[in-house]
This record gives structure tokens, sequence and C-alpha cells, in this order.
């Protein structure tokens, strides 16, 4: 393999920087030349896109978002576009492509290996929503930054005795909340992998006040339902105090932690060595301290669930 591609495609995450620069400076000591693709797949059909040498990567592994800039291509979800994609990686004689991304990007890329590219993909998004794989690229820096924030709304919600709601990221997968909540010793947290009742809640909230508790946490998951209307409906069923924070895109920023720089750097060595060594179709996911190749169509195919031990210790500890 002499010439590779490396894109960032969908919701960027804290990492992306950290493992794109991997996954250059690993290639270069294949003398494998690696191009980097602007833009996501929008670029790709656009032929965005630039060598990258050692100094170009430089001096953005502390960094959040994603220098190659990054997409969500229409286009792209059309056999055209994918094969106008195709044909451009072709023509500049790019053999292999690292596609950094989440769930939807890696289906898009298990499209382009039908096109005949030789694709590696790395789990890249906030969500943690992957199969195969215990954390994403970025997932570990939002649920810190979530936890900052749910830190603070304690603060306030403590010295006013309210009912403090905190909606956070992840579609429809409720990871983020959950493991937020559990650190940040959440009453409640509300995910989309667990039904639950408007009223239970209030019920819930009412009974703690009563045994002593004087102010509530309570952790959404966007994809368990809104906040907001959550907030309206619990201050007009208790007659309780509550306020809401909506905490979006802030969750997206900011420098990768420790965890995600090195989860980024470790699952890009393991990317580009699979592809020298013949190997593609897969992902790089991370199990057990370890990095593991999956099927690219496990990945996108499999439904992760979120640990129900996890969900099961954070209500215990909310008693
Ligand atoms: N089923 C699909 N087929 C082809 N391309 C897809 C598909 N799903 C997503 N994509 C491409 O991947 C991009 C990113 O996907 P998206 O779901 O928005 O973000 P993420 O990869 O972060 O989950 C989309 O804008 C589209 O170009
Ligand atoms: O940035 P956008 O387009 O507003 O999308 C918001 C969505 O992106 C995310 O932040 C990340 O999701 P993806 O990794 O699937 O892109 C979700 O948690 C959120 O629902
Ligand atoms: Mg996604």
């Amino acid at each position: 393999m002499k010439k590779i591609a490396v894109i960032t495609s969908g919701g960027d995450c804290p990492g992306m920087n950290a493992a794109i620069r991997a996954v250059v400076r690993v290639a270069l000591t294949y003398g494998i030349e690696v191009w980097g693709i602007r833009n996501g797949y929008a670029g790709m059909i656009a032929d965005d896109m630039t060598k990258l040498d050692s100094r170009s990567v430089g001096d953005i592994i502390q960094k959040g978002g994603t220098f190659l800039g990054t997409a969500r291509s229409e286009e792209f979800r059309t056999l055209k576009g994918q094969q106008k994609a195709a044909d451009n990686l072709q023509a500049h004689g790019i053999e292999g492509l690292v596609v950094i991304g989440g769930d939807g990007s890696l289906t898009g890329a298990k499209q382009l290996s039908g096109l005949g590219i030789k694709i590696i993909g790395l789990p890249g998004t906030i969500d943690n929503d992957i199969w195969g794989t215990d954390y994403t690229i970025g997932f570990d820096t939002a649920v810190n930054t979530a936890l900052d924030a749910i830190n603070k709304l304690r603060d306030t919600a403590s010295a006013h005795g309210r009912v403090m709601l905190v909606e956070v990221m992840g579609r429809a997968c409720g990871w983020i909340a959950l493991t937020a909540g559990l650190a940040g010793g959440a009453e409640i947290i509300l995910v989309p992998e667990q039904p639950f009742s408007s009223d239970n809640i209030c019920k819930k909230l009412v009974e703690s006040r009563s045994k002593g508790k004087k102010y509530s946490i309570i952790v959404v998951a966007e994809g368990a339902g809104s906040a907001m209307e959550l907030g309206k409906y619990i201050s007009a069923k208790t007659g309780l105090e509550t306020r809401v924070s909506v905490i979006g895109h802030i969750q997206r920023g900011g420098a990768p932690t420790v965890a995600d720089r090195l989860l980024a750097s470790r699952l890009a060595e393991r990317a580009v060595r699979a592809l020298v060594e013949g190997r593609s179709d897969i992902m790089i996911g991370y199990k057990n301290n370890q990095c593991v190749e999956v099927p690219i169509t496990d990945a996108v195919g499999k439904k992760k669930d979120i640990d129900p031990e996890l969900y099961r210790l954070a209500d215990v500890l909310s008693q």
C-alpha cells in the first residue's frame, strides 16, 4: 500500500484531531503517503483533499473539533454521490481510507467498500452508540463536560431547593446521560432505553422531599424526551420549582481528555497496521482494554445497548 486517505465525517468530537495525527504519523513510518479529505463526504465528492505530512498534524492533539473539517452530506447518501467520491479517490491512486466518524459515517464507509475502496472505520462520536467498542472517541470528553455542568447546576439547585433538569446529547442512545448522571449523583436518569412514566417521576420527587432531600437533579437524554416539557409537567403536578438546562453543543467541544487522546491514538495506529497487513472492511474498536477488529457490517448493523448494571447502580445510589 503506497497511498491512503483519512477523513472525519458526521458530528465532530474531541479526539478526532488526535486520531488524524496518529493515522498520518504511523502511516509515514511505513513509508505510506497520506491525504486528508476536507469536510467529510462532501469534500470527497468535491475532490477537496490535500497531502499531509508530519508537520501538518503538529499542534492539534490537544484541540477539539477536526482540523480537516466535517459535514453531513445528503449527496453522499445516493449511489451517484458515492460513485463520484469513489472515482475521486481512485483518480488520486488512493488505495485505503480511514474513516473517523459515527454510525452514519461508518454506514457510508461500508457503501464505499462495496465500490472497491479498502476502508477501516474508527468510532468517532460523543454518543458512544456504536456496537463493537466499549467506548467511542469523544465520549469521555463529552461526559466530563456534562458532568461539569451537572456539578455547577447542583450548587444553584441546592441553594434554591429546586428540581434541576439537565438535558444531554446522545441521539437515540442514553450513554452520556447514564454515565454523567451516575458520576454526578443524579437522583433520576432518563434514557431512551428504559421506559418511564412522568407521574412516577413526580411521585419519586415528592417522596424524596418527605425523606429529607432538599433539591433534585434529573439528567435527561435528548432521546428520552424534552426536559423542557418534563420540567413544566413536574412543576404543574407537584408544585416544586423546576429549572431546565439544555447543555447542547458545548458537549461537542473542548480539549480531549487523556482517555480520548489515548483511545484515538491507539485505534488509529491499529487502523493503519490493519491496512498495511491487508485487512479492510473493519472497524477498530476497544474492548476490555484492547484494540479489536470488528466487521464494519456488525459495527453498523448491530445495536449497542446501555450497561444495565450501571443503570441499576445509579438507581441504588440515588436513594
Ligand atoms: N445509510 C447511509 N448511506 C450512505 N451514507 C450515509 C448513510 N448514513 C449516513 N451517511 C453519510 O454519513 C454522514 C454522517 O452521518 P451522520 O449520521 O450524520 O453522523 P455520524 O457519522 O456522526 O453518526 C451523512 O451525512 C451521510 O453523508
Ligand atoms: O450537530 P448537529 O447536526 O446539530 O447534531 C446534533 C447531534 O449530533 C450529536 O452531537 C452527535 O451525533 P453523531 O455522532 O451521530 O453526529 C448528537 O448527540 C446530537 O443529537
Ligand atoms: Mg451518529
